[in-house]
């Protein structure tokens, strides 16, 4: 892990960069995918399923009795703290539901905005280090919430061709029904595109490594959407002496674990703690059986004394963490002054694992500094918004002038004479009355 002391020192260009800045091969590696896919449908699909997973499987399609048959194949313990995450994501997405708005914006004029579900979504599964399953409730969760109507799964398949059971049962789990065994690049191509086995959706969700993440961003070119680039995980930890350092390592290296891209930061106002928690970061590493993967993304890490508070906000902002655990004595000042982060973890026994899996919040999450200006996945993603409004007669006579003078000073003669028309018929209307 690199350290920083001094923070008059401090290189922010050199702290503020990330391992996975470097995009250049992997785009024309997305590009070729991409052309294959959109050109040749499932046959490139499998083609790019073998060169990169290794791969072909039977059929791309997960059969109705695969998913049945997964909740045989995994243990008790497994599926009951699968159902318990999923009672307290579903809680907390169903929490997010909000009433429709509506304003009677002047007499006679009423406007209102509601939200519909996106018809056609597809999750993204990650699955090429780990068969990252509790992504599923992550994202098929709050899609069957919002309504969304035909819900696509694609994870990559295992060297023996298949799903990992605990993937086919949280699908199952979820009442997702459509489940194909492909990954990376030609997934999310497919879903963009559509094939002749696997759906084009309007939307694209879910995490990834680079391949994935550099994937979903092009696919935004072909006119689909995506919920944000989540890429390689992070976490930044601000702490101070009330920190507990063995707490503070274990979060560093939960995330670490995550692979080799994946980078982890401690920003503390205290040495001592420092030197602890760096201390600590040696002896749990050697007992982690993924120490390899955490291992190379530690030493992307970084440890940094600030000597001021203001100092480690600034930084934290200029980050933009993904995750950002706060362990300090001075709670409400770091709240009230995070502007950038994903999803924020406090005290000493909050761990980041508590959101990856089943306090209730969504793990998918901006990565790369993207916090600045994206949300992670809530229920809103998975709608959109349509504005509404009707007018009376008063209301038309009352706002018609204001329309009127607006349109003739921008020169749109035709959107001035669609109020006159009316304003015109309602007066003879009147006259005949009276
Ligand atoms: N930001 C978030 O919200 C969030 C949440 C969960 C996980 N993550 C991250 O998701 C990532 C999961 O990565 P993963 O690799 O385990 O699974 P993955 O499913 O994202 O990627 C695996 C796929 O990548 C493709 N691939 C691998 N090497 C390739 C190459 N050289 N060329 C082209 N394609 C290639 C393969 O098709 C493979 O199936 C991790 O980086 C993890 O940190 C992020
Ligand atoms: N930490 C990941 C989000 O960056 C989510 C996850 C899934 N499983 C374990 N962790
Ligand atoms: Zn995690």
């Amino acid at each position: 892990m690199k350290k920083y002391f001094d923070p008059q020192k401090i290189d922010w260009e050199d702290i503020l960069s990330r391992p996975t800045r470097t995009f250049g091969d992997i785009e024309e590696t997305v590009n070729e995918v991409f052309k294959a896919v959109r050109r040749d449908g499932d046959k490139a699909v499998r083609e790019y399923t073998l060169r990169f997973d290794g791969v072909s499987p039977e059929s791309m399609a997960v059969q109705e009795e695969e998913l049945m048959e997964a909740e045989g194949a995994i243990d008790g313990e497994l599926k009951n703290a699968i159902r318990r995450a999923y009672d307290n994501i579903y809680k907390f997405h169903k929490a997010q539901k909000t009433s429709p708005v509506e304003v009677e914006t002047s007499p006679g004029v009423i406007c209102w905005q509601q939200k519909k579900p996106i018809q056609k979504v597809g999750l993204y599964i990650p699955g090429g280090t780990a068969p990252l399953f509790s992504t599923i409730l992550m994202l098929a969760i709050p899609a069957k919430i919002a309504g969304c109507k035909e819900i696509v799964l694609c994870s990559p398949p295992d060297k023996s061709g298949n799903l990992h059971p605990a993937v086919l049962y949280t699908a199952a789990l979820c009442g997702i029904t459509r489940v194909f065994k492909v990954g990376g690049i030609q997934a999310v191509a497919a879903m963009a595109f559509g094939t002749e086995s696997i759906p084009k959706v309007f939307k694209i969700f879910g995490p990834g490594n680079q391949y994935v993440t550099v994937a979903k961003q092009l696919a935004t070119r072909y006119g689909v959407a995506i919920d944000m680039p989540a890429g390689p995980s992070e976490l930044l930890v601000l702490a101070d002496d009330t920190a507990i350092p063995s707490f503070v390592a274990a979060d560093l290296l939960s995330q670490a674990e995550h692979g080799a891209d994946s980078q982890v930061v401690l920003v503390t106002t205290s040495r001592e703690l420092l030197q602890k928690v760096e201390k600590e970061v040696g002896i749990q590493l050697g007992k982690l059986p993924r120490k390899d993967l955490a291992e190379k993304a530690i030493d992307n890490s970084r440890l940094i004394y600030v000597s001021s508070r203001e100092t480690a906000i600034d930084l934290i902002n200029e980050y933009g963490p993904e995750h950002f655990i706060l362990c300090t004595a001075e709670e409400e000042y770091y709240l009230e002054n995070t502007i950038n982060a994903g999803s924020v973890f406090i005290g000493n026994y909050t761990p980041e694992s508590a959101g990856d899996y089943a306090s209730g919040t969504n793990h998918t999450l901006p990565t790369n500094g993207y916090a600045k200006q994206y949300s992670g996945v809530n229920l809103d993603s998975f709608t959109k918004s349509i504005t509404y409004q009707k007018i009376s007669e008063k209301g038309i006579m009352d706002l018609g002038e204001t329309i009127e003078v607006m349109a003739a000073a921008e020169g749109l003669q035709g959107h001035k004479n669609a109020v006159t028309i009316r304003k015109e018929y309602l007066r003879q209307a009147i006259q005949k009355v009276g």
